[in-house]
């Protein structure tokens, strides 16, 4: 062809100039039209203008201005969102959600993380114009894919694609995308395993041959969403997650960032404020409550009262406002029904930040802790540290006032039926009955601390705890809670607990016995209730306990601590 000859500057240049020089050499009119057709094409005009600009494109080697160019849209996209939406705020969100400029952050994603073209194999299947040839560079990090078989057709799919992770960085693999071969090895009848195997070997780059999947994605959820964990996990115990690597481990009462729920079984998280982007896998809370529901049985075999004393009841709020030392401070039974909760299956909570502002009221403090680990000492020490700033509840009683006693001083003195009356109104958070009398402790009593304006320091029963936690108090829930039984012997050796073990109410030194039962007690109500604790300080020596107990108040009222979203939103 003369064109070819005088040499066109450009292949575009040459597609141009042919139809106009096809004639001298087809003799019939029918090939004729065909080639002038098929040449003057737009489409064919199009791509080959295409192939020149990547042509010229992958000579100058461009390299992305920014790398962290989509974390960095996401980031500020995020940050708006929290913002009230102004027509400027609203306008810029808009334009971050649009098609090319998510197309602009997926290109920079890509060169970020080095996807090469490979040339196209010849053996390529008419039937399989669809199918995809990828590269991706594998560094130490994992893939962040995972697959499965689907059982319908048998074919190896895309399962999940973990947020943040290399496959995802790459926007080249998606969810539900078929795989057909790994490094030129065809997994059509390899299990999931094996695959995993072979990518596990492989280093460097990694050809993966797939079907694109025609399923629409779903976009990621807006807005961050936090969430406190209520139970320790190993994914390497879990026999039920789908890839233990991807698993993301966490402890109780962790606050994790949750990237997707798109999945109902399995979540995708990462600890929050961890500049990884890579989130990894999590049982879902439906999933996480269904099989701790199943197994839940043997949790609950164990009730919390596993002394032979009386129940402690709320003794030792009582205690503080006594003056009458020689009281029984075990003395009050609890409802019974009380001892053995219930409670939901913990699992997730959702969270939010939380900051008291100053014309705010203090949270409520609420102590937890097996009896005689200190609790009153430490909650003393605390109030003379400061009176004006901490305070107690005046329990209520149905006892006959005392000489040296004055109404709403050391008790709040009412009648039986007015007890009762209040008992049926809910108006009591632990209420019991002594020798034919009432002890309660009434909601409104913590009400009259806190309008004081001071911290109210409350212990109850842990069982309790769940009841208190209520927009209106904000609680705070502290467990204290024994050393070893070693440092309890050494450190108590000049302590005093008050038994009711034979009804005396006199103080006497620990035995054994107290020390065991403390530990034991401890770790039943750590075990039954510990996802309700906000904190866990262990008493072991009495100044180091109070000085942290001290600086987690001092925290308590000026930083920013995780909080139940309803809290907040109701
Ligand atoms: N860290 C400590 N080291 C040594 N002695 C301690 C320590 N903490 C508390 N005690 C002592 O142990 C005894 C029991 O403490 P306290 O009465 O405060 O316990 P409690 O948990 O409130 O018990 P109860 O529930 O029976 O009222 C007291 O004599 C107290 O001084």
């Amino acid at each position: 062809v003369p064109a070819l000859a005088q040499g066109p500057s450009s292949l575009y240049e040459l597609l141009s100039a042919l139809p106009a020089q096809l004639q001298p050499h087809v003799d019939s009119q029918e090939d004729l039209t065909f080639l002038w057709e098929m040449f003057g094409e737009k489409c064919l005009h199009s791509l080959v203008k295409i192939h020149e600009k990547l042509h010229y494109y992958e000579k100058q080697s461009p390299v992305p201005i920014l790398h962290g160019a989509a974390a960095l849209a996401n980031d500020l996209a995020e940050e708006l969102q929290n913002k009230p939406l102004s027509s400027e705020i609203r306008e810029l969100l808009k334009l971050l959600s649009k098609p090319n400029v998510k197309i602009r952050k997926t290109k920079a994603q890509k060169l970020n993380y080095d996807p090469v073209l490979p040339p196209m194999p010849e053996d390529i299947d008419d039937e399989e114009d669809s199918v995809k040839i990828i590269r991706l560079v594998k560094n130490r990090e994992p893939l962040g894919a995972t697959i499965k078989k689907d059982e319908q057709t048998g074919a190896i799919v895309v399962a999940r694609i973990m947020r943040g992770g290399a496959a995802d960085r790459s926007g080249l693999i998606h969810v539900g995308d078929e795989l057909r071969e790994v490094n030129g090895i065809p997994v059509e009848d390899k299990r999931p395993e094996e695959i995993i195997q072979i990518l596990a070997q492989s280093q460097g780059a990694i050809t993966f041959k797939i079907i694109p999947s025609i399923k629409e994605e779903t976009p990621p959820t807006e807005g961050k969403m936090f969430i406190k964990a209520l139970f320790d996990y190993d994914p390497n115990e879990d026999k039920a997650i789908p890839c233990k690597e991807a698993g993301l481990s966490f402890r109780k009462g962790d606050i994790l960032q949750i990237m997707s729920q798109d999945d109902a079984t399995w979540w995708q998280a990462k600890p929050e404020g961890d500049a990884s982007p890579r989130a990894g896998l999590i049982p879902s809370k439906h999933f996480q409550e269904r099989r701790l529901a199943l197994r839940r049985p043997e949790i609950l075999v164990q009730p919390l009262k596993v002394s032979n004393r009386k129940s402690s009841g709320f003794r030792r709020s009582f205690r503080l406002s006594r003056k009458d030392k020689k009281t029984n401070k075990s003395m009050y039974e609890c409802r019974k029904s009380d001892q053995y909760d219930t409670a939901d299956v913990p699992t997730y909570e959702e969270v939010t930040p939380y900051r008291r502002q100053n014309h705010e009221k203090y949270r409520l403090v609420v102590l937890v802790g097996p009896v005689g680990v200190g609790l009153n000492e430490l909650k003393r020490k605390l109030l003379i540290s400061d009176t004006q700033h901490y305070g107690v509840t005046v329990p209520h009683t149905t006892r006959a006032r005392r000489s040296q006693e004055s109404d709403g001083v050391e008790y709040i003195f009412i009648s039986k039926h007015l007890f009762e009356t209040d008992v049926q109104n809910n108006k009591f958070i632990e209420y019991g009955e002594y020798k034919n009398n009432y002890y309660g402790t009434s909601i409104d009593s913590v009400r009259s601390v806190l309008a004081k304006n001071k911290v109210c320091l409350l212990d109850v029963q842990p069982h309790t705890v769940k009841h208190l936690r209520t927009l209106e108090f904000k609680p705070y829930v502290i467990f204290i809670k024994p050393p070893s039984i070693e440092r309890l012997r050494e450190t108590r050796k000049n302590a005093k607990i008050v038994s009711s073990r034979d009804d005396q109410a006199a103080a006497k030194p620990f035995t054994e016995e107290d020390f065991q039962e403390m530990i034991k007690s401890a770790q039943i109500m750590e075990s039954q209730y510990g996802h309700l604790f906000d904190k866990i300080i262990i008493n072991d020596d009495l100044t180091v306990a109070f000085n942290e107990l001290k600086a987690t108040f001092d925290k308590l009222e000026t930083e920013t601590h995780w909080v139940p979203v309803s809290w907040l939103h109701s």
